[in-house]
């Protein structure tokens, strides 16, 4: 029978502590929504004594959020556990979060105190939460660097004080996986009463191993794993939640380890949190950065062509990306150029496929981006279909004070349409314009402009990518002027819509 791993989010909590990253209480809920939605178990929504807009906030999050339960976070010290209790007053399930740092460090270097006089003050706190709610969670912070013997004694007597979930940080990100996973169980095995408490871990990245200290962990007992979207939080940041989440889905037949996450929501989400937090993800960060399903090497792409498994270990459709990508490079092979080709349109011969491919590579060698505008111009623009959406003229009045405006005419089918809009830019107003005559219902989900050399002479590519009833089209323009190229570039992607719907 498979076991029931619990998610606690703390995104809001560890995540938000990055500089820079702070949200407003709006934007806040915007996540919580989110986490709720990817099917979190717990969202730490703030430290509520910390300031009065995360107080708020974690009011308002409480108010907004319907099933996860609201965690709000506390040092060992009466005031703060107040706080919090007043915070959660709207939660329809509220946890405490209370605790005190129990390694040497902290208890000499920190906190000025003893050892006996911590436990003390841990008990104290949990019977003062107590009061407030039954969900009382503690964290034993810098738990890695803690000796084992006296955080299970810690453990025991906040256990016995009420705590309901004991929470094991590697604050630092100090311990290796071996040692965490041992540390989790001599908990288990010399805790007399840890079967009343559910443990968690909360592992952090300084060594880039808080994922596979995390694992470790809940493969020697815990139950709880503390995480972020795209592992941000303090310093190098926290374990992920996709790739603990990833981790458990991808070796469910050996760990039987389960989660209440809904994955397909998991990169919508990543990407939520890293547009409000103003934090990039990495291109090769697992499971969500631009390249975790991206193929650029000749023998990978055909690999993938003839079997995706061959080089992925998970469905990009699983944690909410539509496909693999096959991105063109100069280590690619005549595998990867055809698929491309044939996705564009292009059926070659195989002499013009390696006719193709020789003119690729020298190209590839110079051009670190092989886009499929370029593509398209090595096979021969002859080959391609005319479009039947022309752009016949475009008039764009913008400027500083000035409300941009744009009155375009376009050809279809031969026939000439004329409409004039008003946007918040150049662009937008052009591609309003546009919209007031094609009404296809479209949403732009990525828009590049590029300079090919450096002048201001220079001439602008745009890539545009469109999305209509859930299939996504490319759209290229070139032009020294970025405004007909942009719109260009729409019409490129309109005219590879379906037609006559
Ligand atoms: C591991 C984590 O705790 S992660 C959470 C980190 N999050 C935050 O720090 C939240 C933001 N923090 C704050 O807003 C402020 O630091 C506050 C409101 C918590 C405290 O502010 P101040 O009262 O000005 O204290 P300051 O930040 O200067 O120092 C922290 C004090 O808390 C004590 N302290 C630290 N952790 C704990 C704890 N878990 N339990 C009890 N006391 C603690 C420190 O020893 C220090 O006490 P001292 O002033 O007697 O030496
Ligand atoms: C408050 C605790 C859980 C923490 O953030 C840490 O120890 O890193």
């Amino acid at each position: 029978m498979s076991d029931r791993l619990y998610i606690f989010d703390t995104t809001l909590r560890d995540g938000e502590q990055v500089p820079g990253c702070q949200l407003n209480t709006v934007e806040k809920i915007e996540v919580a929504k989110a986490l709720q939605e990817l099917g979190v178990d717990v969202i730490e929504a703030g430290f509520p004594i910390s300031s009065p807009g995360d107080f708020e906030s974690v009011v308002e999050i409480s108010k907004a959020v319907t099933w996860p339960t609201i965690c709000a976070l506390t040092r060992a010290v009466q005031k703060d556990i107040d706080v919090a209790a007043e915070s959660l007053k709207y939660a329809k399930k509220g946890r405490i979060h209370t605790g005190i740092g129990t390694s040497d460090f902290h208890i000499y270097h920190k906190l000025n105190s003893n050892p006996e006089e911590i436990i003390e003050r841990a008990v104290e706190a949990v019977k003062y939460a107590k009061k407030y709610v039954e969900d009382v969670e503690f964290y034993a912070e810098d738990a890695g660097r803690t000796g084992n013997e006296y955080l299970a004694r810690v453990i025991e007597a906040v256990i016995k004080a009420g705590a309901t979930v004991v929470n094991i940080p590697d604050t630092t990100g100090y311990t290796l996986p071996h040692d965490f996973g041992a540390k989790i169980k001599y908990l288990v095995d010399n805790v007399p009463n840890i079967h009343k408490a559910v443990i968690s871990t909360h592992c952090h990245n300084d060594l880039g191993m808080a994922t596979a200290n995390t694992i470790s962990g809940i493969m020697n007992g815990a139950r709880q794993a503390e995480v972020t979207i795209n592992g941000i939080g303090e310093r190098a940041g926290n374990t992920s939640l996709e790739e603990v989440v990833m981790t458990l889905k991808t070796h469910y037949q050996a760990l039987q380890i389960e989660t209440g996450v809904n994955t397909k929501q998991i990169y919508q989400t990543s990407r939520l949190v890293s547009t409000l937090m103003n934090m990039p993800v990495q291109p090769n960060k697992a499971v969500v950065g631009r390249n975790a399903f991206a193929h650029s090497s000749g023998i990978h792409q055909d690999g993938v062509l003839k079997n995706r498994e061959n080089y992925e270990i998970m469905d990009p459709t699983d944690v909410g990306i539509n496909e693999s990508a096959i991105l063109l490079t100069a280590r690619s092979g005549r595998a990867a150029l055809k698929h491309r080709l044939e996705l564009l349109g292009f059926q070659l011969t195989k002499e013009k496929l390696d006719e193709v491919y020789d003119e690729f590579l020298k190209l590839a060698d110079k051009k670190k981006d092989i886009r499929d505008d370029d593509i398209a111009l090595l096979v021969g623009d002859a080959t391609r279909k005319e479009h039947r959406i022309k752009l016949n003229y475009l008039q764009v009045i913008s400027g500083k004070s000035l409300k941009p405006m744009a009155s375009v005419v376009l050809d279809i089918a031969g026939e000439k349409f004329d409409a004039t809009s008003a946007g918040n830019g150049p662009v937008d107003a052009a591609i309003s314009a546009v919209k007031k005559i094609i009404h296809r219902q479209v949403v732009i989900e990525e828009f590049l402009v590029q300079a090919i050399t450096r002048g201001s002479d220079d001439i602008g590519k745009v890539h545009m990518q469109v999305e209509y009833q859930d299939s996504v089209y490319h759209g290229f323009g070139a032009h020294t002027d970025i405004i007909t190229a942009s719109v260009e570039a729409f019409l490129d992607a309109i005219n590879k819509l379906p037609v006559g719907e």
